[in-house]
Order: structure tokens, then sequence, then C-alpha cells
């Protein structure tokens, strides 16, 4: 029987010459599913699927476990990551323009990936070109298929590397911030594409973004990273209605909303720790408002809470907790 996970991360690891950048992510991506990943930049969204794929440089050290359709693909051949990338999971990443060659014709481009991929060849090849460009709403593709790269818009070379990621029909596609770069009437689409996408295709997807607006849009489980770990999982509703780690809260509490009475915004204070410099304890303490003396000195476990979320908090907030307050008692119990 197939089983319905497609991607398993088992205590993923990563090191930087020496510098632990990933704690240990445990994550399952199940078929056709959308999970989004957010956090601050330098938390380790990337490098969690730069790793599962090994695509980071050498100087990195790897860990863990990766499982595609319970193959270990973890410090196996680079034949085998090869059969996985591009055809099992692709992965698109914000600036299309690094991405694409700007020598080759984009039709040659999307004909190379089919021929790597799926073995397709001449007009075969074209024809297949032709409708993933028509898929991902390039106009007039028999025109385009001869343009080169640097004579179409920002949003347009995005479609086509969402085209050149379709190439492999992969299970899995990771698309990291790939709205970023571009102005907000664009991403809207991009946004819409690849939710018509999975929708056809019914292809799993990753999305690493630090816009929850689009996650949630795009999502319907998302995992919140904090410094190198997940710090609370759990489905799109949980994490908005509710969000229980103080961190996350922070993250909400720090965007404007459209759908509600007008607050005032609340930046998180200070920054993401570098790596080489982890607090003692949970990593967001020194951040955090609600952190009590046992938050410095040991580090919580991510644990399964009674709705079904995960969660990496000694003491979580919820709705109706005022940070402000709890901030202010903290202080007064700190001098007393
Ligand atoms: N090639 C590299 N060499 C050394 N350190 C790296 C390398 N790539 C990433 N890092 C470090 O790993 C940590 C995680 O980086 P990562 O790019 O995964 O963060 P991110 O959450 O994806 O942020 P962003 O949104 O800015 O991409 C950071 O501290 C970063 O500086």
């Amino acid at each position: 029987m197939v089983s319905n996970n497609l991607v398993e991360l088992r205590d993923l690891k990563v090191a930087f010459d020496g510098i632990q950048v990933l704690h240990g992510i445990d994550l399952t991506v199940r078929r056709g599913e959308a999970i989004g990943l957010v956090g601050e930049s330098g938390c380790g969204k990337s490098v969690t699927w730069l790793a599962a794929l090994g695509l980071l440089p050498g100087k990195a050290t790897v860990a863990g476990s990766v499982r595609v359709d319970g193959q270990e693909i973890l410090g196996t051949p680079r034949s085998v990551l090869e059969s996985v990338r591009g055809k099992r999971i692709a992965m698109i990443f914000q600036d299309p323009s690094s991405s694409l060659n700007p020598v080759l014709k984009i039709g040659r481009q999307i004909t190379e990936a089919l021929v790597l991929h799926r073995a397709l060849t001449g007009q075969a090849a074209k024809a297949e070109a032709l409708r993933l460009m028509d898929m991902v709403g390039i106009p007039d593709t028999r025109r385009r298929f001869d343009l080169f790269p640097h004579e179409f818009s920002g949003g347009q070379c995005q479609r086509l590397m969402i085209a050149m990621a379709l190439a492999g029909e992969p299970d899995l596609l990771v698309a990291d911030e790939p709205t970023t770069a571009l102005d907000a009437t664009i991403q809207a689409q991009i946004l819409d594409l690849l939710i018509e996408l999975r929708a056809e295709t019914g292809m799993a997807t990753i999305f690493i973004s630090h816009d929850l607006g689009a996650v949630s849009q795009v999502c319907e489980r998302a995992c919140v990273m904090y410094a190198g770990r997940i710090v609370e999982q759990g489905t799109i509703e949980a994490l908005f209605d509710n969000p229980r780690h103080p961190y996350t809260r922070g993250l909400f509490d720090a965007i404007p909303r459209l759908d509600g009475p007008r607050e005032r915004l609340i930046p998180i204070p200070g920054t993401v720790p570098h790596p080489r410099d982890l607090p003692e304890g949970c990593a967001f303490s020194p951040r955090c408002s609600h952190a009590a003396i046992d938050c410095r000195s040991r580090r919580p476990d991510l644990s399964p809470m009674d709705d079904g979320r995960l969660l990496s908090c000694f003491h979580p907030v919820s709705h109706s907790t005022d940070l402000a307050t709890v901030a202010a008692n903290r202080v007064a119990e700190a001098v007393s």
C-alpha cells in the first residue's frame, strides 16, 4: 500500500564550519498538502529544504534523515539525489533571474528540463513545453518560446520558473519566497497560480514565506521556525485564531490586519540571534515578554497539545493574554 507520507524529515541538522544552524527538524509532508514555513530571516527555512535536497555547499555538514516515499536520500549517491530533484521534488526561488540562463531561449530551457526529467525529445518536448507555458499563464506561447529571459517581466520569469519546475511532474514543489521580489498585484497572481496548479496536479507544496497572509491563502498547515527549530506547528486556523507560542503571536501582532479593528502594530523587540551566540534555554527567551526564569535555563521540547498542534513553550499565550501586562509583571517579579 502506498503511504500517504511523501517526505519525512527526521532530526535534520545542519552546521556550517562547525556552527549549528539547524537543530533537528521533524516534519512530515503528506501527499497533496500545502505547508507554510514562516519565521524571520535567518531562522533556517531555506536551509531546511536545501539540506533535504542536497543543495548546500560542501562546507555544510548535514545529519538526520530525509525519506521520500520511504526511501532514505540523505547521504545517498548523487545519482539517487538527481533522480529525486526536479522529478519528485522541485524547488523555486525568490529571484527567478538567478535560476534562468540569460543566454538561452526560454523554450530551450524548458525543453531541456523535459529531456532531463521525462526523456521527451523533438516535437513532443516542444509541444509539452508550450503546454506548460500556457498552464502557468504565459500568453502567445508560440512566439514567446523563442525569447530570452530578459524579454519577460519579473512576474513572467517567476511563471517560467514554475513551468520548468513542473517539467518533471514533481510530487512536491518547494517554493522559497516565490513572490518576495514581485510587486503586490503580481504577487497575488503568482499565489493564485500556485493554488490553481496544486488543485490541478495534486502536488504537495512547501511555501516558504515571511508573509503570513500569503501563507494562509496557500496552505492548510504551517510551521513557525525560530533559530533553527520549529517552535509551533498546526493548522492555519489554529495558528491564526489562537497562536500559542509568544513568537507566533509576535509575528501576528507585527502585521497589519484588514479584518478587524485597527490595532497598533507591535514589532517583536530585538533580532534573531546569530547561530554562534544562541542563548541558554529557549532561544526566543531574551525577546519574549512572556519568558520566566525556567525559559532561560531549559529548552522546551516540541510537544503535542490537546488541539493537535505542536508547541515548544513553557508559558504559552492565549487569546486573552495581554503581552504588555505580562511583561510588566515579569519585570516586577524580577525586581522584587
Ligand atoms: N552557505 C551558508 N554558509 C554559512 N551560513 C549559512 C549559509 N546559508 C545559510 N546560512 C546560515 O544559516 C542560517 C539559516 O539561514 P536560512 O537561509 O535558512 O534562513 P531563512 O529562514 O531561510 O531566512 P531568509 O528568509 O533570509 O532566507 C542563517 O544563520 C544563515 O546565515
